[in-house]
């Protein structure tokens, strides 16, 4: 590892990273920032939660002349939450430089942003949409924009967003620096990137595996009536401190969510359809662990960087591996570990094997746990509980209460009474979610024509059984991944809210996670 000390960084983006806790550069950091700037083009592959976003973060305040009032750097990232929490960390980058950022996104009155923008932004992160908009109103100049990154590029450049991201850059000048960066870059996604490129570097931060190693992952095989009673049993066994549960569709969110709540868990749900205000005021409550369990479609699968997520449960198995890496790579940030179970009903077994193959990463099947062991699961929390209020100390105020019930009972009653009370016993509370409609069957590995995703040619020369063992042999190395370019359909439904999937490019549009 190399420190930070050591790469050609200004000193005030040197005290601004020691101020963020950051001494030594990360790989990609590492690889990317002499390139950054140097002016080149970068293609910038790394794992998730490996700081991708302070190396283009670094490059980015570098070039900043805060003596000029112009956009220099514009910034585009997939969804809202992702373009606030990016600009806040440039912001930190640049804090010693006084650099101005700004975060524009849909959702947020535009005539705030409107005038936000008048005050000579200098680096602007924004979701495709608003930026579009401010673009069309001309409240949004770029002429003078010298870097352009795209964050979680391979999703930006995906049909749901190749349009606006092309108008967009046709309003930067063609003489930008431009960086792409995500941990994710299937092949023809890359092919696309290349055409707007010049001569790019491409930093790939090589792995065995495409998730980080730090991630235990498993799965766990469900008929579709029965995944939710399966979910809170594992959540009562394995006592995640703070949960993501991953859902299909914004419907399935909803009931998710609701179901959690039921039986006693606090979540709730984050989806497309919901306020801006209630995207951010759920986000903030997770983060500050006020609720234990975010409930979300794949708005939330990327870049989001919560520290404390411990466990990732994919309650529907993602459409593309692409979504699968992301979703699972929102625990296991920075060097933590991290746990995730990706539920798979039997008719979608075709699917694991594809994740597993362009992941290059076997998940450890997981028995379901019974009611008894999730019983268990909660007596342990229990004890533990009960265990560090002794070790706390600070019972003055009890003692004399427990002195007196220890005249009149065993002592052994009375804790076990106590344990009794503050055990969650597992609630079967009778729950029923909408049934979601399988993803269509792998079962030949052949065609690929229908609605859904991996209408690639991966692996389908394997023809893999969609059932049966898990020894088979595996369709060997190759490139990590080669879907068609007609990925769009893997967006459809994605926030589709379960209805079926309209063919039209405006509706996959309308169903990105912005
Ligand atoms: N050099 C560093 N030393 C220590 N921590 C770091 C360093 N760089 C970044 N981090 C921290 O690592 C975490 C992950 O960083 P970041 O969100 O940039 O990851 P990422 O590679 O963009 O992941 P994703 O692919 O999920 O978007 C953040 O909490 C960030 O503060
Ligand atoms: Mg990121």
């Amino acid at each position: 590892m190399t420190k930070f000390s050591e790469l050609p960084i200004s000193e005030s983006i040197q005290r601004s990273l020691a101020r963020m806790g950051f001494e030594e550069a990360t790989p990609i950091q590492e690889g990317t920032v002499k390139f950054g700037m140097e002016g080149k083009d970068i293609i910038g592959q790394a794992q998730t939660g490996t700081g991708k976003t302070t190396a283009f973060g670094i490059p980015i305040i570098e070039k900043i002349d805060t003596s000029n009032p112009a956009v220099q750097a514009l910034v585009i990232a997939p969804t809202r939450e992702l373009a606030i929490q990016v600009s806040e960390e440039i912001y930190r980058i640049g804090n010693d430089k006084r650099a101005k950022v700004l975060a524009v996104y849909g959702g947020q009155e535009i005539g705030r942003q409107i005038r936000a923008l008048r005050n000579n932004p200098q680096i602007v992160v924004g979701t495709p949409g608003r930026l579009l908009d401010h673009i069309k109103r001309k409240t949004l100049k770029l002429e003078g924009v010298q870097t352009l990154v795209l964050d979680e590029a391979d999703e930006m450049l995906n049909m749901g967003f190749i349009e606006d991201i092309n108008t967009i850059m046709s309003s930067v000048p063609d003489s930008r620096q431009t960086l792409l960066f995500s941990a994710t870059m299937p092949g023809p996604i890359r092919k696309i990137a290349e055409t707007f490129m010049k001569n790019p570097e491409i930093v790939k931060i090589q792995s065995k595996a495409m998730t980080v190693e730090n991630i235990d992952q498993y799965f766990v095989k469900a008929q579709e009536r029965e995944k939710f009673d399966v979910l809170t049993r594992i959540l009562n066994v394995q006592q995640p401190d703070l949960a993501i549960v991953f859902g299909r569709t914004k419907r399935r969110v909803d009931e998710v969510s609701h179901a959690l709540t039921i039986r006693g868990y606090t979540a709730e749900g984050i989806h497309g359809d919901l306020t801006q205000a209630k995207r951010m005021s759920v986000l903030r409550q997770f983060k500050e662990g006020k609720i234990d369990i975010l409930v979300a479609t794949d708005v939330a699968a990327r870049g989001l960087d919560i520290s404390g997520v411990t466990h990732v449960y994919n309650f529907d198995i993602p459409q593309d591996p692409e979504s699968y890496v992301h979703r699972v790579g929102r625990t296991g940030r920075a060097g933590k570990s991290g746990v995730a179970v990706t539920f798979v009903t039997p008719r979608e077994l075709g699917y694991l094997r594809i994740v597993e193959d362009t992941t290059k990463k076997r998940m450890t099947p997981l028995i379901p746990p019974s009611s008894d062991e999730a019983l268990i699961g909660q007596q342990r929390l229990a004890v533990e509980q009960l265990s560090e209020i002794v070790d706390k100390n600070g019972l003055n105020d009890y003692t004399q209460l427990a002195a007196e019930m220890l005249k009149k009972y065993d002592a052994t009653d009375i804790v076990a009474a106590a344990l009794k009370n503050m055990t969650r016993e597992p609630s079967d509370t009778p729950i029923s979610l909408s049934e979601e409609r399988p993803l269509p069957s792998r079962r030949s590995g052949g065609g690929g024509g229908g609605r859904g995703g991996y209408k690639g040619n991966r692996g389908s020369g394997g023809g893999r059984p969609s059932t049966g063992g898990r020894g088979g042999s595996r369709t060997g190395g190759g490139s990590s991944s080669s879907s068609s370019p007609a990925r769009g359909g893997s967006r459809r439904g994605r926030e589709g809210g379960g209805s079926s999937a309209g063919g039209s490019r405006g509706a996959s549009r309308s169903r990105k996670p912005e």
